[in-house]
């Protein structure tokens, strides 16, 4: 608990084992996801949704980036009203990626319990502030190998939603900014990457940080990963938690705001990088002064 507690308080970043997501199923989802994305790039786009959306279900290559650079295949809940469109090929996808999703759900249920109770709060009480499931999601990604002079395969960011969870396959690539430093989460088999993200740096009342982090692509091979994000639904509105504010006297860190604006500045930074890091939007967009 101390442990967790230290890691969420200094970077919001960290690994875990023994998490409840069976190892041979994280082998699984790489074998779907690999073969998927071998396919030839017409097949391939027969799975896209044809949306201009940013997080639309289906196959996706990051609109405004360079194409060598990543691709997704993006996924919500089965059991959520969203239509998802699943590869027919290989035949078993639909079947790994919705297992992958229920087992991720649970750990993200757990891990979130775990960072309750790390930050002092009535047992449940995450739980109970967001408890609608409806607008988590599972992208598989594929990013390309670097190109000479071209290692980016996510620019620095911070997640918008409350915590994400990683794994990556052993090209590694994934890093964490603490103290100055980029450092590489080793990739460890059947691990999975802890990613506490800007809600709970907003309710904790930045008692936890949203990590920054980022990805650097490998060269000489593609480098898998699937991301798994536990979100809120966007009408959420969202404000620093009373018991870590006005009930020990301190006062609110941020202004209320609700999760969906957010989303909305945010992935203009994401996707489409504004030239000046300056005018990318973090969760301090909400802070007070
Ligand atoms: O691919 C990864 O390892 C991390 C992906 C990530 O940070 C994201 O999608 O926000
Ligand atoms: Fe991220």
């Amino acid at each position: 608990m101390e442990v967790v507690k230290e890691a969420c308080s200094e970077t919001g970043f960290f690994q875990v084992v023994n998490h409840g997501v069976p190892t041979p199923l994280i082998d699984r989802a790489f074998q779907v996801s690999t073969h998927f994305f071998d396919l030839p790039a017409d097949e391939k786009l027969r799975y896209s949704s044809g949306s201009d959306a940013p997080l639309a279900p289906g196959y996706n290559r990051q609109p405004v980036h360079p194409p060598y650079r990543s691709e997704f295949l993006l996924m919500f809940s089965p059991s959520s009203a969203m239509t998802n469109i699943y590869p027919a090929n290989p035949p078993h996808l639909r079947e790994v990626e919705e297992e992958v999703f229920t087992s991720l759900s649970k750990t993200a249920s757990l891990i979130e319990g775990i960072i309750n109770d790390c930050l002092g709060l009535p047992s449940g009480l995450l739980k109970e502030f967001n408890s609608d499931r409806s607008s988590d999601f599972l992208m598989a990604h594929q990013y390309f190998a670097a190109t000479e002079g071209q290692t980016n395969g996510l620019t620095p960011h911070e997640d918008s939603n409350s915590i994400t969870l990683v794994f990556q396959d052993d090209a590694g690539g994934l890093e964490v900014f603490r103290n100055g430093e980029w450092i590489p989460a080793t990739p460890e088999p059947g691990a999975i990457v802890v990613n506490v993200g800007d809600i709970i740096q907003v309710l904790s009342n930045n008692k936890f940080k949203s990590a920054t982090h980022r990805v650097v692509r490998p060269g000489g091979k593609s480098r898998y990963s699937y991301a798994f994000f536990y979100s809120l639904p966007p009408e959420k509105w969202v404000e620093p938690l009373s018991q870590l504010t006005e009930e020990v006297g301190e006062l609110p860190k941020y202004r209320k705001f609700q999760f969906g604006e957010y989303l909305e500045l945010k992935r203009k930074g994401i996707f489409n990088p504004p030239k000046r890091p300056q005018d990318i939007i973090h969760v301090t967009h909400y802070s007070i002064n």
